[in-house]
């Protein structure tokens, strides 16, 4: 599913409205039909809902919106807040066509007036404002969405909650607070903000009749576990263990075997073909009980820690993942920067790695193939040069222009993963639960990902797949057998069975 922009949207109402011939008016009927029959999921008969519409055309939805509920039965009071002279163009005639049908809208005066009858509703719906906001609210929707912030009825909003810028970069702002969003068409990119997810509340995606061959695709999309199912790289009958890829794993140390054994599992649990482990002398003991079917190098150590040579051996892998538990010491670039030179398959940065990786960045843009950044916002910032605080106002913008820089593909990890190719396309994972807030779930995902990107023969859908597999796991766990609370990286370790035996019937079938 496409992810959009407040242009992009405009850009697609274009297409629609010139390109296709559709009449604005019949679009706007259309979805407004669209996101009253979403709402109706979550409107009793009995009860008693009040429609705010506002100026623009997130207003006309909600003529259509109030319409269609009261054709049904409900029991529905319309307030328009802002005066007639306000209401013009689309959402006009749909006043119009409202009033023609016998029904009447209640204009607002004062707050005061308003209140009462806001008091006794059990479900507000917000049609006020849509992606046409700009800036801070001004009068009477600032005071209005304070009042409706706070009532117990439940609250619903049209396409965005108002306030709620549609993208990126602003993160102060007042919003309508909703507990559901009928979102039109296709989510804007502030679902994904730390700053606005949260007045979204649930939220689901109605289509409106686009005309879909006309509509510009951006470069960004939602990924999901049926996207997962269709690009999910079928096991061939005939295939052998070199058919699913050579890995090495650098990693680990005396004192933190533990992260590089959960990548190591779930890389083997992911099916990959074979698995070298390059790790200190002292952890192996410990690293190989729990990883029987890897095979294991041993390198130089400083007190317990890699000590950062360069791995010849390297270059003789498909790939190589190299990070978890390899401690911060300064000489360990010298690792690094061997990989980045020598590794002719794809190189994937976890973790400590990542921190390492700041002053080698320049050299990233001389690799010949591909390098997977998995940084989560502080490991990003850090390497970006910005705070946590100006990332995540803007990660699809920040990410974007690093990958671009430096020509590095990049997981951005969090509530919403985004996920960047070299070449700027996007996509987002939403999958995943606080349960995975937990040490060790950043080197059970760097596990998937290596098994993932040596057996997906694109390696945008290897990186996707991987976000949304290991969410999944962790989500069919939690609904099923664990709690956000006990849930370990380990567990998903062991969900993994679950979710690829889904994967893998659903692909033969
Ligand atoms: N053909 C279309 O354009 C379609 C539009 N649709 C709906 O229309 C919405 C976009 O319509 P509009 O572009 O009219 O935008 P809005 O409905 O968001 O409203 C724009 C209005 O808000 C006012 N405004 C902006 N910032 C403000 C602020 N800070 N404080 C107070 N008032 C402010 C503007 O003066 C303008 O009158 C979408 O979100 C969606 O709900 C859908 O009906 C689908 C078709
Ligand atoms: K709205």
């Amino acid at each position: 599913m496409d992810i959009v922009t407040a242009q992009e949207m405009y850009d697609w109402d274009r297409a629609a409205i010139e390109a296709a011939g559709i009449d604005g008016k019949m679009l706007m009927e259309s979805a407004g039909r669209a996101v009253a029959n979403d709402m109706l999921q979550h409107i009793k008969k009995q009860d008693k809902v009040i429609i705010l519409i506002g100026a623009g055309n997130n207003g006309g939805d909600g003529f259509v919106i109030a319409r269609t509920l009261l054709n049904k039965g409900y029991e529905v009071d319309t307030w328009q807040v802002v005066p007639d002279e306000k209401i013009s163009g689309d959402a006009e005639a749909h006043k119009k066509i409202f009033l023609s049908s016998g029904y009447d809208v209640y204009p607002f005066t004062t707050i005061e007036d308003l209140l009462p009858h806001l008091k006794r509703a059990d479900v507000v719906i917000d049609a006020m404002l849509g992606i046409g906001v700009k800036g801070r609210l001004r009068e009477p929707y600032a005071s209005i969405i304070q009042v409706v912030n706070d009532l117990h009825a439940f609250r619903m909003s049209v396409d965005l909650p108002t306030g709620v810028p549609a993208g990126e970069g602003e993160s102060v702002f007042d919003a309508f607070r909703a507990d559901y969003t009928t979102i039109i068409a296709a989510p804007k990119l502030s679902v994904f903000l730390q700053q606005s997810r949260p007045f979204y509340g649930e939220w689901n995606v109605v289509e409106i009749g686009l005309p879909v061959p006309l509509l510009e695709k951006p470069k960004r999309k939602l990924w999901g576990i049926d996207d997962v199912k269709e690009t999910f790289p079928v096991r061939a009958a005939d295939s052998h263990k070199g058919s699913h890829g050579k890995g090495l794993m650098i990693g680990g140390s005396a004192f933190m075997p533990g992260s590089i054994v959960m990548a190591a599992r779930a890389a083997l649990k992911s099916g990959l073909g074979l698995l070298s482990v390059a790790t200190v002398r002292e952890a192996i003991p410990a690293v190989s009980s729990f990883v029987q079917e890897a095979t294991f190098l041993n390198v130089e150590e400083q007190e317990g820690w890699i000590a950062g040579q360069a791995l010849e051996q390297a270059s003789s892998y498909d790939g190589v993942l190299v990070g978890m538990g390899l401690g911060r010491r300064d000489g360990t670039e010298v690792l690094l920067q061997s990989l980045i030179d020598s590794v002719d398959g794809p190189l994937i940065v976890d973790a400590d790695g990542l921190y390492l990786m700041k002053s080698l960045l320049p050299s990233l843009k001389n690799r010949k193939t591909p390098t997977i950044l998995t940084p989560h916002p502080g490991e990003f910032a850090h390497l970006a040069g910005v705070s946590i605080e100006e990332l995540l106002k803007s990660p699809f913008s920040y990410s974007r222009n690093f990958a671009l820089e430096y020509g590095v593909h990049l997981i951005l990890k969090g509530p919403s993963t985004i996920i960047t190719s070299a070449d700027g396309e996007q996509r987002v994972d939403v999958s995943g639960n606080a349960g995975l807030a937990k040490g060790g779930s950043g080197d059970v995902l760097s596990g998937i990902l290596l098994g993932m990107v040596l057996q997906t023969e694109s390696l945008m859908d290897a990186m996707s797949n991987s976000c949304v597999i290991h969410g999944c796991t962790a989500d069919w766990l939690t609904q099923e057998t664990h709690s956000e609370t006990d849930l370990l990286a380990s567990d998903v370790i062991e969900g993994l069975s679950r979710t690829f035996r889904t994967l893998s019937s659903s692909s033969r079938s």
